[in-house]
């Protein structure tokens, strides 16, 4: 079995969660085995420097509340990249940007702290999963509102058939493919 389709089978599966007509994928099983987690993070590394090698090295990588915040500080210390949170609303203290927006089971906020990403710092965003890709594009608007650009969207997991990597203004990679 090759590994994306290891870390694949440990995906937790739960149907009508949060709400009916939901099938909420759980990450978690894989954190739970550390040497499927060191593979997930190699896998992730490997893909973020090879992938983006011409445009330049990232400085940046952009973690999402609350998921993101699991991979995204390894990530950013392999690379010597800084490590910013893109957080749920009121929770970042200080002066911040905001945008509301749209995710597969409601609404929410984002906030990114002012002055945490400098004129044409170069970002990689990266979560657990894209669904609609409505949170996946408000970190978007708040890298583009800080100044900065952003190179690539990472995630573990792709729902493609909710097509939200069309939503977004940089190339998107997920390792796992998720079925309707
Ligand atoms: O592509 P979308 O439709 O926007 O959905 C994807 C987002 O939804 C989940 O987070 P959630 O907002 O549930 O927050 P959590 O990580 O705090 O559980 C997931 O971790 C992504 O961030
Ligand atoms: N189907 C899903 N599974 C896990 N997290 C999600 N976030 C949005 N949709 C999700």
């Amino acid at each position: 079995m090759s590994d994306v389709a290891y870390l694949k089978s440990l995906l937790g599966v739960h149907p009508d969660f949060p709400k009916k007509g939901i099938t909420f994928l759980d990450i978690f099983p894989i954190l739970r085995d550390p040497v499927a987690f060191e593979t997930l993070i190699t896998h992730l590394i490997h893909h973020i420097i090879t992938a983006n090698s011409e445009a330049g090295r990232p400085e940046v990588i952009v973690g999402l509340d609350a998921r993101g915040f699991l991979l995204g500080p390894i990530i950013a210390m392999r690379l010597g990249c800084a490590f910013v949170p893109v957080r749920k609303g009121g929770k970042l203290p200080g002066a911040v940007e905001v945008v509301k927006y749209q995710k597969e089971y409601g609404t929410d906020e984002f906030e990114i702290q002012a002055g945490a990403i400098q004129d044409g710092q170069r970002c990689i965003v990266i979560d657990d999963l894209i669904a609609t890709g409505g949170s996946a594009h408000a970190a978007g608007e708040l890298i583009k509102k800080s100044g900065g650009k952003t190179l690539e969207y990472v995630f573990i997991v792709g729902l493609p058939f909710l097509k939200g990597h069309e939503k977004l203004d940089a190339k998107s990679y997920w390792m796992i493919e998720a079925e309707d």
